[in-house]
């Protein structure tokens, strides 16, 4: 899903006043935001939780998500069948920040309506999606899912902001209307509390009075934001939460992000910001024509060895700061997948072997000759 983009966001984008003013107070100390916050806000603290931990698959503690087979297809007219998510499997682990990139129609926001519950009524799934605790976000009902999931357990930062958030009301108002329900908070302290509830996504206090259409795209951000952690989740899902903003609103917004997956919280970020993945991701998967085609840890995929999907490689060899050459064709439409690898025909390693669907491994890709293989695994 790519988000309506309006002739507001436009304004908001070029509200100098309130960009300026975003700039001039995302974390000030003087608001009551500790030094080591601020800190931590503006300096990229981007820490490497997986040395730290044991990979997803092997640790103690259940996944924060685990998802296993998880298909998406939607019921078109005539009989036809749109397969969005093909056969998802990836763990998510407390403190890890996974990164689902790929290209615009593959699949990823699709993903995260599953995981939420929010698919239309035309799609039926396969699979499963557990939570820590148990619940099966693929089969857990409405009233599950409205009372216990949505915001208390999977928080989700929007991918437009704006839209979002409700257009008639100013972000206090729905910052304590979200504790209220969430928390149980109530007068006198949920003015305290929405102030507290701001300030932890950095939203500067003086903006509080402000309506959505008065915030600026990155202070939206932060709402939306403030917003998605009141419930303490322990899974944020943030569906392409820089789209529209410039670099600088970027990387600081991911790192804002990336503030907020403590030891007991994951983080989902979709996107097909490949450096904003590589800033915050201490894994990344890469999804193509539906499937995820390769799992890979955040530093072997954007350094050495590198992606060793002949897709996953081209995505990266297609950024302007590296070879700045595009994959050649188009991927395939949903509603007409290919029998075997769907990348196949684009993809100059394929051969005969490549009509089969290859295995996605824990780690590593779903590739019948991945790029590099021959140097990690010698034939004898
Ligand atoms: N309700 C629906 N009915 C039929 N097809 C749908 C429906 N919703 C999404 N799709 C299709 O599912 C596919 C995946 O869409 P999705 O929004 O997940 O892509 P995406 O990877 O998030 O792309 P983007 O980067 O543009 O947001 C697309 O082909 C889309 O047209
Ligand atoms: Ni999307």
């Amino acid at each position: 899903m790519t988000g309506p983009t309006t002739g507001a966001d436009a304004a908001r984008a070029t509200d100098a006043a309130a960009e300026a003013a975003a700039e001039a107070a995302p974390t000030p100390a003087a608001e009551g935001t500790t030094e080591a916050e601020a800190e931590a806000a503006s300096a990229a603290p981007r820490v490497s939780v997986t040395e730290a931990l044991p990979a997803a698959d092997t640790a103690s503690a259940p996944p924060v998500l685990s998802v296993r087979g998880l298909s998406v297809r939607f019921r078109m007219r005539g009989g036809a069948h749109v397969a969005a998510v093909t056969d998802a499997r990836f763990d998510l682990a407390a403190g890890e920040c996974l990164a689902l990139v790929g290209e615009s129609g593959c699949g990823k926001s699709v993903l995260a309506s599953a995981l939420l519950g929010l698919l239309p009524e035309n799609a039926e799934t396969a699979g499963s999606a557990v939570l820590g605790d148990g619940i099966d976000l693929l089969t857990a009902d409405e009233r599950t899912l409205a009372r216990t999931v949505r915001g208390r357990r999977v928080g989700l930062v929007p991918q437009s902001p704006a839209a979002h958030l409700t257009p008639v009301r100013t972000v206090r108002s729905q910052l304590e209307e979200t504790l209220r329900e969430l928390t149980g908070v109530r007068r006198p302290e949920l003015r305290k509390a929405g102030e507290a509830a701001a300030q932890r996504a950095a939203f500067p206090p003086g903006h509080l009075d402000r309506y959505p259409h008065e915030l600026s795209g990155g202070l939206a951000q932060r709402a939306a934001t403030a917003l998605a952690l009141i419930g303490d989740a322990p899974l944020l899902l943030a569906d392409e939460p820089t789209t529209g903003l410039d670099r600088e609103l970027v990387d600081r917004t991911v790192d804002e992000l990336r503030r907020h997956v403590g030891d007991d919280r994951a983080l989902l970020m979709i996107t097909h910001d490949l450096a904003a993945a590589e800033r915050i991701a201490d894994r990344v998967a890469v999804m193509y024509a539906s499937r995820i085609v390769e799992i890979a840890d955040a530093a072997d995929f954007f350094g050495e060895p590198g992606p060793r999907h002949p897709y996953a490689r081209g995505l990266l060899d297609a950024l302007p700061d590296r070879e700045f050459t595009p994959i050649p064709g188009m991927p395939p439409e949903l509603s007409a997948l290919p029998g075997g690898c769907a990348f196949a025909a684009r993809c100059e390693r394929a051969d005969e072997a490549c009509g089969a669907v290859p295995a996605l491994p824990t780690s590593g890709a779903a590739c019948h000759h991945p790029v590099a293989a021959a140097l990690e695994a010698p034939r004898a």
